[in-house]
């Protein structure tokens, strides 16, 4: 898919990875919805990326993603002010092992609700024109991180259920591509909530530990996972495909072997 003219909507949008998403949309000339719960951290980043790349490009919608209303309204806005959807990226997230069924709300059942009021505005079964849906995984998900078991869940859950409807989607011509990125370490503020006792728990203990692994596998620039965004968006070829981004591979692709009878 080209970028320009296109419209895309990003939830998660006020900073780290959904704002380096926002921004390489905005450079190659896609309109853009930048939904988010910090309202304060959403309208600046709207302030600041329309002073770059125009005000008529870039909306903010204040939202709370596991409020279904909300999310339904937030989709809505973005039609009618744009007159379209083409593009969804599933981003939100968050990591409380205190509060861990708020953690399965964000990062996951928002994620499907996501997914599903994506293909409501773009599946052919709707008689909409198609569109690409990328939902943001982790590598959490291959490598699993003793500090964060619930956090894990939620990204091996957006990974299986991303490729389970994006077959879904191949198989009832939808016309729409679902795709999944687990990126490794980004340097964000939610890394920061590894240092937190109410947002890690009795895990908080283990923040020594989850330091050396991050130290061992890098940080990366949210601008690399933005280009991975960038990737799948427009190489039509991708549906289902988990695209990882390290530090040690750079951006590559998780092989499923065929399953034999
Ligand atoms: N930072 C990292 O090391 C990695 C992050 N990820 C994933 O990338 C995604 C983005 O994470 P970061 O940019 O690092 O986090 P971040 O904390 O920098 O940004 C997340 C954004 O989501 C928003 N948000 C949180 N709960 C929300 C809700 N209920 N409704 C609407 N917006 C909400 C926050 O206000 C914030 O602006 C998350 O899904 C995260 O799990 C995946 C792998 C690595
Ligand atoms: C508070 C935010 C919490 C976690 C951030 C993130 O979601 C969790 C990441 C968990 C594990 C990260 C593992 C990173 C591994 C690498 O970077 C690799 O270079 C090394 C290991 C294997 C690579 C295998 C492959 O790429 O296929």
């Amino acid at each position: 898919m080209a970028l320009r003219g296109k419209v895309a909507l990003v939830t998660g949008a006020a900073q780290g990875i959904g704002r380096a998403i926002v921004e390489i949309l905005l450079k190659n000339e896609s309109k853009v919805a930048a939904v988010d719960l910090n309202e304060e951290l959403g309208e600046a980043c709207r302030a600041q990326l329309s002073q770059e790349f125009g005000a008529e490009n870039l909306t903010f919608i204040q939202c709370d993603v596991t409020d279904r209303g909300e999310l339904q309204e937030a989709f809505k806005k973005t039609v009618d002010r744009f007159g379209r959807l083409d593009i969804v990226i599933n981003n939100a997230g968050i990591n409380n092992e205190k509060n861990w069924e708020k953690t399965i709300e964000v990062n996951l059942t928002s994620v499907i609700k996501g997914t599903y009021l994506a293909l409501d505005h773009m599946s052919k079964e709707y008689g909409k024109d198609g569109g690409v849906i990328i939902n943001i995984s982790s590598m959490a998900a291959f490598l699993h991180s003793p500090h964060q078991p619930v956090y894990t869940a939620t990204k091996y859950g957006v990974l299986g259920f991303s490729r389970a409807i994006a077959d879904a989607a191949e198989i009832g011509n939808y016309g729409v591509r679902i795709n999944v990125l687990c990126p490794a370490f980004v340097d964000t503020a939610l890394l920061q909530s590894v240092q937190e006792e109410e947002k890690m728990g009795k895990f908080v203990k283990y923040k020594d530990d989850f330091k050396k692994r991050m130290d061992t596998f890098g940080l990366l620039p949210p601008s690399l996972i933005a280009e991975g965004v960038l990737k799948i968006i427009t190489d039509n070829s991708l549906n289902g495909a988990v695209m990882k981004i390290t530090s040690s591979k750079g951006i590559h692709f998780q092989n499923y072997e065929p399953l034999s009878a």
